[in-house]
């Protein structure tokens, strides 16, 4: 089984188990958390699912959820009132006590605002995101307003990590986020105390937000190459 069809049975999976009508849902952003939200879309068309109102991650998330007509709403309005029945979000890495890392599609901000507004939060990843420990492979990313680039970079240095300047592929210059801001991305020479760090990164000034999610104890689905998906609860 091809990666994208991989993607595909894991998103199906989790929306099958985990979306009911009625709920307030947040809409991760990737290309494994897209067809999770494309078959709650075709779900919703076919009458199968009613009264969802869903909360986009970003911008790429939004454009998905108009083609299929999954009514949207943010996270300040009346309708969803600050909270979230259940969160879906792809990561890129998960380790095995479901601590996971997101970013790399550069929306971590408002996904992390999001999963740790939600009372039940899913992850889905194919089985290559699977590690052992956390930004050792796959940097972890840091969301930095642009004054700070410098000084963020020596602070994350002084943690011991490696640290590059996302840059632009199609564009000179840096990735700048929906935030207007830039990203680090970050890679650890040793295992880290991710719940630890979650947190250490953020008093660095000029951090926004980084992509070590911890606090959230989610159900993972890890979609693997037979076809089958095993659901880590
Ligand atoms: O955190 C994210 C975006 O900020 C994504 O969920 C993460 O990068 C995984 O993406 P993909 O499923 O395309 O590998």
């Amino acid at each position: 089984m091809d990666q994208n069809a991989m993607k595909d049975a894991v998103g199906r999976a989790a929306v099958e188990k985990l979306v009911r009508s009625g709920m307030k849902l947040g809409l991760g952003t990737g290309s494994t958390a897209i067809p999770a939200v494309r078959h709650i879309g075709l779900l919703l068309q076919q009458g199968k699912l009613t009264d969802i109102r869903a909360v986009p991650t970003s911008f790429q998330t939004s454009i998905e959820c108009e083609k299929w007509g999954i009514p949207l709403f943010t996270l300040n309005s009346a309708e969803i009132g600050g909270s979230l029945d259940l969160t879906i979000d792809g990561a890129d890495e998960v380790d095995p006590q479901g601590n996971c890392t997101k970013g790399g599609g550069g929306a971590l901000l408002v996904e992390k605002v999001v999963a740790y507004a939600s009372a039940a939060y899913a992850i889905v990843v194919d089985e290559t995101k699977v590690v052992g420990n956390l930004g050792l492979r796959f940097p972890v990313s840091v969301e930095v307003v642009p004054e700070a680039r410098v000084t963020a970079t020596k602070a994350l240095e002084s943690l011991g990590a490696e640290v590059a300047l996302r840059e632009a592929l199609r564009k000179a210059g840096p990735v700048i986020t929906e935030h207007a801001n830039i990203l680090l991305d970050i890679r650890f020479k040793k295992p880290i105390d991710v719940a630890a760090m979650e947190t250490e990164l953020n008093r660095i000034p000029g951090v926004v937000e980084n992509g070590l999610f911890t606090r959230k104890h989610p159900t993972v689905f890890v979609g693997r190459g037979d076809g089958s998906v095993e659901v880590r609860e």
